[in-house]
């Protein structure tokens, strides 16, 4: 690779022209001097009106991929199928890519891993986790040694958007969704935000970062908005707490770790309470450091761009992740041990309810011809797993209270570890 000047930038061949590619090229171009130029541009819809003259544009993104004049590969496509494609190609040729595209690095990171030890590519991916926060590569170098006690924190910019119209100002969850959508906050499909399937993607490749371990995103457990309604969002305020989409990826005492998102009620004095909008918020606690907060935007063209431009700085540098705490035994980690969760639960069927085996039930209301029923009590996060998808299907809400705790037979278990947001 050529060093870099002013006159003798680095050739990037951009792959994907839509928010987060219209957001990095916009970035080069105020640049006074980015150090790199877009020479190829490949897009998929020939009839898309664009912002720039027609003849930028070509249709074959494989053709970028092998072309050993380009210096870097950026992937910012929406497709998670095609990008695993096309970046795994480009890492068997041995190239240097940034990809923003977390359901692609969550499900693929083994397969990615090998790929670069085998041909001695390189993959960053630092715009694919909370935006423009540096979270990826702070877990990666600056807390590599340190064993982190939890990191938690708002992963999802467009529910937290919603959670935030509806909280503050009242608006009804399909408006500001599409305000959300229009923002270009959220994903193609957006149930893949409000059910959380995406901060999900997230918190799988920060465990891989913070804890060594490879997860199957598809053993985690993910509850999102799409059921909330205004009583959950009164219930919460009326406690003096508010409801955000929490992942939550926690070091057990008995070794290993476990990794969870899920709609949560917040104390005011959390710092994740005051996250709003697009912005994500992540809370570390570190064995030696303590706690860490970093808030930024979390989603939109710019702060994304902004990260696959650090990405390419990085990479211009011959920076790699180090995985520091990835060794064969950690690698083999699933999600467990159990734990159990204190949760609130709005209408639920009965069924589904007895399926839950809530115990220690703290709080309820049901009243016969009384639309708005809950009850709070312990579950198992085992069990809220695999009854996810019906939980989903019948649109009941579950909001955790924050409480954790490990599993025991007896009535009273010790509790391990209340999470830093509900502290
Ligand atoms: N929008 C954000 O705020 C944001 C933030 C972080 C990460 N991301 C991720 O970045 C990626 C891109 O997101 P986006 O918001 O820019 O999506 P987008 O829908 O705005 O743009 C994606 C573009 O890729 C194009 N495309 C699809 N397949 C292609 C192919 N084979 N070749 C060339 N172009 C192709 C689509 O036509 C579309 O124009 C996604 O993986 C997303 O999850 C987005
Ligand atoms: N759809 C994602 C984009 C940023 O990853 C979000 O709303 O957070």
């Amino acid at each position: 690779m050529s060093k870099p000047s002013p006159i003798n930038p680095l050739r990037l061949g951009l792959i994907g022209f839509g928010c987060v590619g219209q957001g990095l090229y916009d970035i080069l171009q105020k640049l006074p001097e980015p150090g790199f130029v877009v020479q190829r541009i490949a897009v998929k819809n020939p009839s898309k009106l664009r912002p720039l003259p027609a003849e930028r544009f070509e249709f074959h993104a494989d053709d970028l991929v092998n072309d050993p004049e380009l210096d870097l590969l950026v992937e910012v496509i929406d497709d998670p199928n095609e990008a695993f494609r096309l970046v795994s190609q480009a890492l068997q040729l041995g190239r240097k890519v940034a990809t923003a595209n977390k359901a692609m690095v969550a499900r693929h990171l083994p397969e990615l891993l090998d790929l670069q030890r085998e041909f001695g590519g390189a993959l960053l991916y630092e715009a694919s986790v909370c935006g423009s926060i540096p979270v990826i590569r702070t877990l990666d170098s600056y807390f590599g040694q340190e064993p982190l006690h939890s990191v938690s924190g708002i992963f999802n910019g467009s529910s937290n958007y919603v959670l935030t119209g509806m909280t503050t100002a009242g608006v009804d969850y399909a408006t500001v969704l599409a305000e959300a959508q229009a923002q270009g906050f959220a994903e193609t499909d957006p149930s893949l935000d409000m059910a959380a399937f995406d901060p999900r993607s997230k918190a799988v490749i920060l465990a891989a970062h913070a804890y060594g371990v490879l997860l199957n995103p598809d053993e985690v457990l993910n509850l999102g908005i799409e059921s909330i309604s205004s009583a959950d969002i009164r219930f919460a305020a009326e406690r003096g707490q508010k409801i955000k989409v929490v992942a939550s990826l926690l070091r057990l005492p008995a070794g290993g770790a476990t990794v969870f998102v899920t709609p949560q009620f917040v104390d005011a004095d959390s710092p994740l309470y005051h996250v709003e909008r697009e912005f994500n918020g992540v809370v570390v606690d570190a064995a030696f450091a303590g706690q860490h907060f970093w808030r930024g935007r979390g989603a939109g063209g710019h702060p994304t761009g902004s990260a696959v431009l650090s990405d390419l700085v990085a990479l211009r540098n011959g920076f790699r992740y180090a995985y520091p705490k990835l060794t064969e035994t950690t690698a083999a980690t699933s999600v467990a041990p159990d734990l159990e969760l204190e949760v609130y639960v709005r209408h639920a069927p009965k069924e589904l309810r007895q399926a839950l085996q809530l115990t220690d039930i703290g709080d309820a209301l049901s009243a016969p011809g009384f639309s708005y029923d809950y009850v709070v009590g312990y579950t198992r996060l085992s069990t809220l797993l695999q009854h996810r998808d019906a939980l989903r299907a019948a649109g009941v809400f579950v909001a955790r209270t924050g409480k954790v705790r490990s599993v025991t037979a007896e009535p009273k278990p010790e509790l391990i570890t209340a999470e830093l947001v509900a502290e």
